[in-house]
Order: structure tokens, then sequence, then C-alpha cells
């Protein structure tokens, strides 16, 4: 039974994780969801370490960046240390991410939802098909939240 971290912020407007968890669970019946919610985006990676020290096999992030040059160092330094985490522990953590300036209103919120779901099915295939999963789809200019670009 594959055991997925999933941790999100309190920082973030719209529950996205949430989203996920319903997909994951539709996706892979058998699954464990261990949920941890914390602040903001710089408290992200030591919910992810206890969460793999736990046993969890994945993890999947949801993160929500302010509009400031500030909130965007604080991106760049969650986003550093989830990459460190990933090669540490040999482990999956996708990271779900919107960006405040991305759009705006109930426009922002859809694509909020959308980048939770079309990522949370990603991380499903993953485990249940493990690294040719994704490969059918591989150069397909796939977009989360927004429309997919297509290939060239
Ligand atoms: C500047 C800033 N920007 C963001 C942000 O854009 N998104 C977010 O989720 N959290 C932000 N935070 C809060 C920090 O991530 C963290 O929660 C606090 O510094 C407490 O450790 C801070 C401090």
């Amino acid at each position: 039974m594959p055991c997925v971290a999933v941790v999100d912020t309190t920082f973030a407007r719209v529950n996205m994780a949430e989203e996920a968890i319903k997909v994951l669970k539709r996706k892979v019946p058998a699954i464990k969801i261990k949920r941890y919610t914390v602040p903001g985006i710089k408290d992200i990676a030591v919910a992810v370490k206890r969460l793999f020290d736990e046993g969890c096999d994945a993890a999947i992030t949801f993160g929500w960046v302010g509009p400031t040059q500030t909130d965007k160092y604080s991106y760049l330094a969650m986003s550093i240390a989830l990459q460190m985490l990933q090669i540490q522990y040999g482990k999956h953590v996708i990271d779900v991410t919107v960006h405040e300036d991305e759009a705006s209103g109930e426009k922002l919120k859809e694509v909020a939802i959308m980048r939770a779901r079309e990522h949370a099915l990603n991380l499903a295939i993953l485990l249940t098909k493990g690294p040719e999963g994704l490969t059918p789809l591989a150069g397909t200019g796939q977009r989360q939240g927004w429309p997919d670009v297509g290939p060239l």
C-alpha cells in the first residue's frame, strides 16, 4: 500500500490538497495519505522530511507564492530544499505551486484547482505504473492549471 505525504499551507487561498486527495484516492484506492499542514512554504520541507522518515513513499506539496520579490525568494528557498530532499531520499516530491500573480480572482482559483488535480494524476501514474508511466505523454507540452500547449 503506497503512502503519500500531502503537505499544504494556511498561507494558500485555495484548498488544493483536498482536490488532490480526491484524485489520489480515486486512482489508487489502496493509498495511504498522511496530511501535514504548515503556516507557509518555508515550513514545507521539514514536514516532507518528517513524513518520509515515517515511511511515506512520495510527497506532493501545495505552495502559494505571494506577489512580492520577498515571496519569490521564499519560493526559491523552498524549492531548493525540496530538490535536496528528493535527492537525499530518492523519492519524488511533486511541487504544486501557485504564484499569486499568475491570474486573479476566480481564474486564479480555477488554475489552482486544476493544477492540484492534474499533478495528483501525474503522481498516481508514477506510483502505479513506475518510471515509464508518463512516457506516452513525453514531449506533448502538458501544462498543469493552464491549457496544454501541444508538441512542436
Ligand atoms: C515572505 C513570505 N512569503 C510567503 C509566501 O509567499 N508564501 C508562503 O506560503 N509563505 C510565505 N512566508 C511565510 C514563510 O513561508 C513561513 O511560513 C514563515 O517564515 C514561518 O516559518 C513568507 C515569510
